[in-house]
């Protein structure tokens, strides 16, 4: 039977817009995320108690921070007027301690701003545009990589004058090379995206789309580089106080720390407090890192493929009970994926299918349905970051979840074999396509090169290749789509699967090859025994060549049954708007659509 490409299902607007909704309404605001995480919310109240007694600093700091009283030189703590004692010069270190916390806070400040402004501006201009620019800054970040960091700031304190926000914006400039390689690298990710170029088309100009659609990308891993780098600034800064560099006269950590040092036998606790207030400031500062690194990039649940035992979150209570005689049990399937807020959402949910050995079942169901997930979980291909929450799938008696990797190698491309939807793009470019079926078959079966070849031309000849000796010597470029997927069924079939998985095989294909790799699929289906589950949106596939249909509807098996009885007597809602939605090319509308009339009348 032809195909009519009207057969094509409708994917109804409706339904998106709906999805779409709930998952912008579901989607949580950033700084939300972050509070929720424990790490997250403890580092950032503690650095922001910290802060906040800083920003109060002239009204609650008893002293100026160089203010000396020569009869409290080293006072213990405790010592009336000085809460926390009194320094070798007779400086509150309370006070001092007060101070110091400001300093820290705008050397964070300038050196992160300094990195990120240099930074993200270099990334997204260097990732962005052409070749010659991403040189340009590509060796310029390179020079500024190689410059030795904290001796350069040194060496340039005589330019500096010792100031440590001067110190400190020549720090960012140091920093911004970390941030450009992030940005850069994300850019040079993004821009290709059909979304950025669907924005390019439709007249965005470039600073809007780096501001809108590719800054967006950016956002998560330059908040968690900031964090980082304020402690990293921080730490700098202090360093270099610590070691005498810079003005004597500025408040800070490191001074605090060097002059404590001095005294450490006589007083020690003048070394304890800014050594304690530094650590607590830069251990919050990498632990919100990680946190921010957690949220924004996602710590998502461990995988759960077939291969590791899946984790049975929950179980339905109407497990069906599988049929003997079936080569393939899936039995209350669930398949999750880490959302927005990264709790786990039921792509696939609760889906129980079976199929005999030489029967043909089409999986049918509009696009999003998870048609395709349920197929990849059978052949233990889904991604890392899918989750099998429940369920069961039974191959030939076995047990395919929990099998392991190479368990699952071993079946794959022998007992079960698999046809991709993109022919093209499952052949490799740089192999002639003999050679890549021979290596298939030769670790599937281990027959020799030889015997390998000969097996590969009869089966490329029984696949309707004209020549298979001239297909078996070409490159995947010099065949038309039709002969690549013939060539991928002739691979598929070659191990002689009991079971193949075909997704969406012919949809890639122009409508007059489609019927005939049908054709080709139920006759080798005919001449090997094989058990065929069938992918597809497709109800003109489903008639030409299934004997049972399941369809799936947002996650779940909504319908299953003969084909004939499907559709003569659909019973679910569901089913009844796919089929009606074929459009009978016995009865083509010959009113004009509502539009034109519409457009007529005004
Ligand atoms: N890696 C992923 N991360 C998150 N969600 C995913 C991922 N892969 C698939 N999904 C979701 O799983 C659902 C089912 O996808 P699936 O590919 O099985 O649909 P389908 O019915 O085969 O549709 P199509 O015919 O368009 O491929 C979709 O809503 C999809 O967004």
């Amino acid at each position: 039977m032809s195909e009519s490409p009207l057969n094509h299902l409708p994917t109804p607007g409706v339904d998106d817009a709906e999805h779409s909704q709930s998952v912008s309404s579901q989607r949580t605001p950033i700084w939300k995320k972050i509070l929720r995480d424990p790490q997250a919310a403890i580092a950032l109240a503690i650095l922001a108690v910290i802060f906040i007694f800083g920003a109060l600093t002239p009204l609650i700091a008893p002293y100026g921070p160089n203010e000396s009283n020569l009869s409290m030189v080293n006072a213990p703590v405790g010592t009336e007027g000085h809460l926390l004692g009194a320094d070798e010069s007779g400086r509150d270190i309370f006070s001092r301690l007060l101070h110091s916390i400001n300093t820290a806070a705008i050397s964070a400040l300038i050196g992160t701003s300094v990195a990120l402004v240099v930074g993200v501006a270099a990334g997204l201009i260097g990732g962005y545009f052409g070749r010659t620019t991403q040189t340009v800054t590509e060796w310029i970040f390179a020079l500024l990589m190689t410059l030795p960091g904290v001796l350069l700031l040194i060496i340039l304190m005589p330019i500096t004058g010792g100031d440590y926000r001067s110190t400190m914006f020549i720090f960012g400039f140091l920093l911004a090379p970390g941030i450009y390689r992030i940005v850069r690298n994300l850019v040079v990710g993004v821009k290709n995206e059909l979304y950025v170029d669907a924005a390019r088309v439709s007249g965005l100009g470039n600073v809007r789309i780096l501001g809108r659609h590719v800054l967006s990308v950016v956002r998560g891993p330059i908040i968690i580089a900031a964090a980082f780098m304020a402690g990293s600034a921080i730490s700098v800064q202090s360093g270099l106080a610590f070691l005498g560099v810079g003005s004597t006269e500025i408040p800070s950590f490191g001074a605090m720390i060097a002059s404590g040092f001095r005294n450490l036998y006589i007083a020690p606790t003048q070394f304890l407090w800014p050594s304690l207030l530094l650590g607590v400031i830069t251990a919050s500062l990498v632990l919100l890192g990680n946190s921010l690194r957690d949220t924004l990039e996602g710590s998502k649940p461990k995988a759960s493929k077939i291969g590791s035992a899946p984790e049975v979150v929950e179980k339905s209570t109407e497990v069906e009970l599988e049929d003997p005689e079936a080569i393939l049990s899936v039995l209350d399937l669930g398949i999750a994926y880490p959302g927005v807020d990264d709790e786990v959402s039921e792509v696939v949910r609760g889906v129980s299918l079976s199929l005999k050995p030489r029967e043909i079942l089409g999986l049918v169901g509009e696009s999003g349905s998870g048609k395709s997930q349920t197929a990849f979980a059978t052949l233990g291909l889904l991604p890392p970051e899918a989750v099998i929450t429940r369920g069961s799938i039974r191959f030939d008696g076995q047990e395919l979840l929990g099998l392991g990797d190479k368990g699952m190698r071993t079946l794959r491309g022998s007992a079960i074999g698999y046809i991709p939807q993109e022919p093209m793009s499952n052949l490799d470019p740089s192999f002639k396509v003999g050679a890549q079926l021979v290596e298939g078959l030769r670790s599937s079966s281990g027959l020799s090169r030889k015997e390998a070849k000969e097996r590969t031309l009869e089966l490329l000849e029984r696949c309707g290749i004209a020549d298979p000796e001239r297909t078996f010597n070409a490159y995947p470029h010099e065949i038309s789509g039709g002969m690549a997927q013939r060539v991928l069924i002739a691979g598929a079939v070659a191990s002689r699967p009991k079971l193949l998985i075909a997704d969406e095989p012919t949809t890639a294909l122009d409508v007059t090859v489609q019927a005939d790799i049908l054709d080709l699929l139920r006759d080798l289906q005919e001449e090997f025994g094989m058990a065929i589950l069938m992918v597809t949106h497709n109800f003109g596939v489903v008639a030409d060549i299934c004997d049972q249909v399941a369809v799936m509807k947002k996650g779940e098996i909504v319908e299953r049954g003969k084909t004939e009885r499907i559709f003569s007597d659909p019973q679910d809602p569901y089913t009844r708007m796919l089929l009606d939605s074929i459009l009978d090319e016995d009865s083509v509308r010959e009113d004009a659509p509502a539009q034109l009339v519409e457009g007529g009348r005004s």
